[in-house]
């Protein structure tokens, strides 16, 4: 039998989850029971239910997760949990722990990743609580869990209890008088089951081994050494017949590589380059957590998050689920491009625009009303689960692809032809100095939301803008009517151009600003972005004073 001790701590400052859950620095969560004291937190904000349930459990596979994992494992047998299911050696991608926690109905799961932050010991770490939606736990949730944390004065654990999550199968323990069982599981099966429930897999391997009308079709696909190395392996390889030389960076490392696990066009250079120079078809990326993506043509050809969302949806029945299921309404994030508001309304589909953070999509999935959105953030997703699920979204492009025939640059095309584009780029400017960026913001609010801006107009290049909206974006839940005030700064012309303003909420240390520009040609599709938008992007420089109150000249990261 094995005991449970009560813990005397402190609370420590500063323990409220983000975007996406807490995140800091791994010698952050190094600190003598940081880590226990927001885990117990965890637990006491479910208080209601925590006895007797199960939970799932596991993480990227970044430095400190065994750790963690081990730690949730002897404070969850304390507190009650009944079982837990532990992913092989703590692995599970984000979109897998959100797909274990709909199949089997636990009271939700407990997530380790800093997403696409670096890792190792001198990086990043995070712990995000989902629940039994399987989606990350929503405002009113982190705000308890927070302040809980605020308060906490002991937490429960227990310290002899010894299990080996290197193995597959069920362990049982006896703590106190209950008994609490660790089921260390496959990562990847329940996962794969479900894709080949969604996709039609034979479809898509005729497309990637080829047929005698149609020459094999070539992949490059970047695991940037996180955790869908393993879920790739098996989907591509093992089920759709690719390569192994097609599927790049598959072993999860504890430090990425050294690496930024971050699908876009800098972190993931390597990858654009890779395709540019080789005789590729399609490249994909996915982050640490494998919930983003990155998809790019032949010759490198980028696909804009934003013009990724309005292509699947457009294309939605192409992917047996939607066919199987109806496609409901689509949704995208504040600051995304509007191209998927346009195949919304060609199809007569409810559209929403809900603040950044996936957890904003949850609800209006729960009720119905939407089946696939995304944000510019590189996150592409479906009902399906209630996360942004990479894999998912490299095997939906695919299913597209193999019943136009078309190529990624030809399929972007048709789409701009019949819509027009939405030109649309971010710039990031990481880790400034916090106290100027919020004074950036502040200033920026004030003259913004000041009688006589809406109206102004500015120059820049050849077009002249007009302001007809600005404010700090705030939104209201249409399920449970709750609302959340200040999403980001954004200026909309008359044109339908926008300029937003925020400031990240998933960095770790200092201020991340993000600039976001949008504006739409209905003819003139085939431009470069960056050159299209230059004149909307001096206006948004100067309005906001960025350069002074940043000190930076350049971004750090163009999207
Ligand atoms: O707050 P930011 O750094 O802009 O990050 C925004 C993104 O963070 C995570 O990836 C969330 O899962 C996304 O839903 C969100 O769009
Ligand atoms: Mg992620």
């Amino acid at each position: 039998m094995l005991n449970v001790v009560t813990v005397n701590t402190n609370p420590y400052e500063g323990q409220k989850p983000g975007t996406s859950g807490l995140r800091k620095k791994v010698k952050v969560f190094l600190q003598e029971n940081y880590t226990e004291n927001f885990i117990q937190s965890i637990l006491d904000a479910n208080k209601d239910s925590i006895a007797g349930s199960t939970l799932v459990v596991g993480g990227d596979g970044r430095y400190l997760v065994k750790e963690v994992v081990d730690k949730i494992i002897k404070i969850c047998a304390a507190n009650g949990v009944a079982k837990l299911l532990v992913g092989q050696n703590g692995i599970l991608s984000t979109p897998a722990v959100s797909c274990i926690i709909r199949k089997y109905k636990t009271l939700g799961g407990i997530v380790l990743t800093a997403s696409h932050n670096p890792g190792g010991i001198n990086n990043d770490f995070g712990i995000k609580f989902n629940c039994s939606n399987g989606g990350p736990a929503p405002d009113n949730t982190t705000n308890e869990i927070y302040s809980l944390t605020t308060r906490i004065k002991q937490y429960k654990i227990v310290p002899d209890l010894v299990c080996a999550v290197n193995e597959i199968g069920t362990q049982t323990f006896t703590v106190e008088d209950r008994q609490f069982v660790v089921e260390v599981i496959d990562p990847v099966k329940d996962y794969v089951d479900y894709m080949k429930e969604i996709f039609d897999f034979p479809k898509i391997k005729t497309l990637i081994q080829g047929s005698e009308q149609r020459a094999p079709f070539k992949m490059l696909i970047d695991c940037m050494s996180g955790v869908t190395g393993p879920y790739v392996k098996r989907i591509f390889i093992s089920e759709l017949g690719a390569p192994e030389d097609n599927v790049i960076r598959a072993t999860p490392l504890e430090d990425f590589g050294g690496a930024h696990p971050d699908p876009n066009l800098t972190y993931a250079a390597d990858l654009v380059t890779a395709v540019k120079n080789g005789d590729y078809d399609f490249g994909a990326a996915f982050d640490g957590d494998g919930d983003r993506n990155m998809i790019i043509g032949r010759d490198a050809f980028f696909v804009s998050p934003s013009d990724s969302l309005a292509v699947l949806a457009e294309n939605a029945l192409c992917v047996p689920y939607f066919s199987k299921h109806g496609v409901r309404g689509f949704a995208r994030s504040m600051p995304t491009a509007a191209a998927v508001d346009r195949v919304a309304a060609k199809h007569g589909k409810e559209m929403f625009e809900v603040p950044t953070g996936w957890k904003y999509f949850g609800n209006l999935m729960d009720a119905g009303r939407l089946s696939l959105c995304g944000e510019e953030s590189f996150g592409t997703g479906s009902d399906h689960v209630r996360e942004k699920d990479g894999v998912w979204a490299a095997l939906a492009w695919l299913s597209v692809l193999a019943a136009s025939g078309r190529s990624v640059q030809g399929t972007l095309e048709a789409h701009w032809a019949q819509y027009g584009r939405n030109y649309f780029t971010r710039y990031d400017y990481e880790e400034c100095a916090s106290d100027p960026c919020n004074e950036m913001m502040q200033a920026l609010e004030k003259k913004i939301t000041a009688p006589g801006f809406v109206g102004s107009s500015y120059s820049s290049g050849n077009k002249t803008y007009v302001v007809k909206l600005a404010d700090n974006f705030s939104y209201m839940d249409p399920i449970d009517k709750s609302v959340a005030m200040k999403q980001g700064l954004r200026i909309i012309f008359e044109d339908g151009s926008r300029i937003v303003l925020r400031l990240s909420g998933t960095g770790s240390s200092g201020a991340t600003v993000r600039l976001y520009i949008d504006s739409y040609e209905a003819t003139d599709v085939r431009g470069d972005a960056q050159e299209m938008l230059r004149p909307l992007i001096e206006v948004a420089l100067d309005i906001s004073q960025l350069r002074q109150y940043t000190r930076r000249d350049a971004p750090t990261v163009i999207t």
